[in-house]
């Protein structure tokens, strides 16, 4: 009897590791210029007169690495939306309504570009992992992109909600494990994450939402995971091992709350120190036990996917492990077009590593990591292979 069920468990487990197999990006059609931010921001919310805090803004947004930003909430939008510049105002019902047209449709737009990239029938994904932190409905956005790409009944749904900027790291954590315990699994992570719902104009007292409203942008990003390879499937990188930190005594640090008025977030201008202060620690407790590095001593060797939450945030971790001013070039240039995306970030990233990676052909590094950082605060860290043998026998 017990040999039965170890020979059930061996058969329906993976033989190999999860991959990436395909990735797929997408953003609304409208986009912003950063220089001319910080006066279309404050003339759309009527907030003209709160001079010292458009001086602020104007300020912060010389520096913040980000040329460009995508958004779906436009003028017309806000034409027909008035009451959404106005935070006091209840306003979550229209935001929500409006989220649960748009995130699905963002989140199809890219999971097409994973699908046709994989190049198999989007029935034949037997899992979805859907994170957002602008929802607030169920059945939530997964059903719907669930629908709109035609994927089979009894494809098994997981939503992540709110998991902010850590949200792509968990989704894609999740991803490994389900398709390294269902053999055969083909599991489809997309994260569709829209400002609209924590648009509003600025207030005395709330900094960080202006700087908040300076950094976030608009986007969608997709990646199908797999195990065992068939035919035509390509990895582009194997997931070897993951894991994920709390930073202690730190729950305060970055927050998000539905209220009427919208999504209530805050960030702790301390964000960028606490992440310098703990990222060493997590990178050694990833890597040392598979062997890869030891002590820090060859972080140069790797690529990187770190999720760009603001310029000082890449900066202090650039200093801190002493990486060449190109390791982190795929998340500054993530950064510096489309802004921090939250949870849909780290996926634009490892698009971006790997079109450099193809370029940089044979020098490229065999061993990389994807961190993110939310709530919690939360860092989830996964340590990746880049895949050399696309093909396994079927
Ligand atoms: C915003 C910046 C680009 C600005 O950089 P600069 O080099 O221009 O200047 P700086 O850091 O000295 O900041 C300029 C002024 O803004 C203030 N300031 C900066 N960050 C602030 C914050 N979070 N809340 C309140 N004030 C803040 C500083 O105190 C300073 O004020 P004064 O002028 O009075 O001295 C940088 O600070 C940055 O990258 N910060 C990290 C942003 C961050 O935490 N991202 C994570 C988002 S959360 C995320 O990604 C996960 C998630 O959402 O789940």
């Amino acid at each position: 009897m017990a040999t039965a069920l170890q020979e059930i468990r061996q058969a329906q487990r993976a033989d190999g590791h999860a991959a990436v197999l395909a990735i797929g990006t997408a953003n609304p059609a409208t986009s912003m210029l950063q220089d001319e931010y910080t006066d279309y921001y404050f003339r759309v919310t009527k907030s003209e007169h709160l001079t010292h805090l458009k001086h602020k803004l104007k300020r912060i947004l010389r520096t913040p690495g980000i040329e460009k930003r995508f958004m779906h909430v436009s003028e017309e939008i806000l034409d027909a939306h008035p009451d959404l510049i106005d935070r006091t105002l209840p306003t979550l019902d229209a935001r929500i309504d409006m989220a649960s047209a748009a995130v699905p449709k963002l989140a199809a737009s890219a999971a097409w570009k994973a699908i046709v990239e994989w190049g198999r029938p989007a029935t034949d994904i037997t899992h979805l992992v859907f994170s957002t932190y602008s929802g607030g409905r169920a059945p939530s956005a997964d059903l719907r992109l669930a629908s709109l790409l035609g994927l089979r009944p009894t494809v098994c749904r997981t939503v992540l909600n709110l998991n902010g900027c850590s949200g792509g790291g968990r989704a894609l954590q999740i991803a490994k494990e389900l398709a390294e315990n269902n053999r055969g699994a083909r599991v489809l992570v997309a994260c569709s994450e829209l400002t609209l719902i924590a648009f509003y104009g600025p207030q005395d007292g709330c900094l960080d939402t202006i700087v908040g409203q300076g950094l976030f942008g608009d986007g969608a990003g997709a990646i199908v995971v797999g195990a065992d390879p068939v035919e035509d499937e390509r990895p582009l990188f194997e997931m070897a091992f993951t894991t994920q930190t709390t930073i202690p005594e730190t729950e305060d640090a970055i927050t998000m709350q539905l209220r009427k008025g919208g999504l209530d977030f805050h960030i702790s201008s301390q964000v960028p120190r606490l992440l310098a202060e703990n990222i060493e620690r997590v990178l050694i407790d990833a890597f040392e036990p598979l062997g890869i590095v030891a002590n820090g001593a060859a972080w140069n060797d790797l690529f990187w996917a770190i999720h760009p939450g603001g310029r000082s945030i890449l900066d202090n971790i650039e200093e801190l492990l002493g990486l060449d001013a190109e390791k982190l070039g795929a998340s500054r240039q993530v950064l510096r077009d489309f802004g921090n995306m939250s949870g849909a970030t780290v996926i634009f990233v490892l698009d971006e590593l790997r079109r450099r990676r193809a370029k940089e052909g044979e020098t490229a590094a065999e061993w990389g990591v994807v961190m993110a950082f939310g709530p919690g605060i939360t860092i989830e860290t996964m340590v990746l292979h880049a895949a050399t043998n696309n093909l396994k026998e079927n």
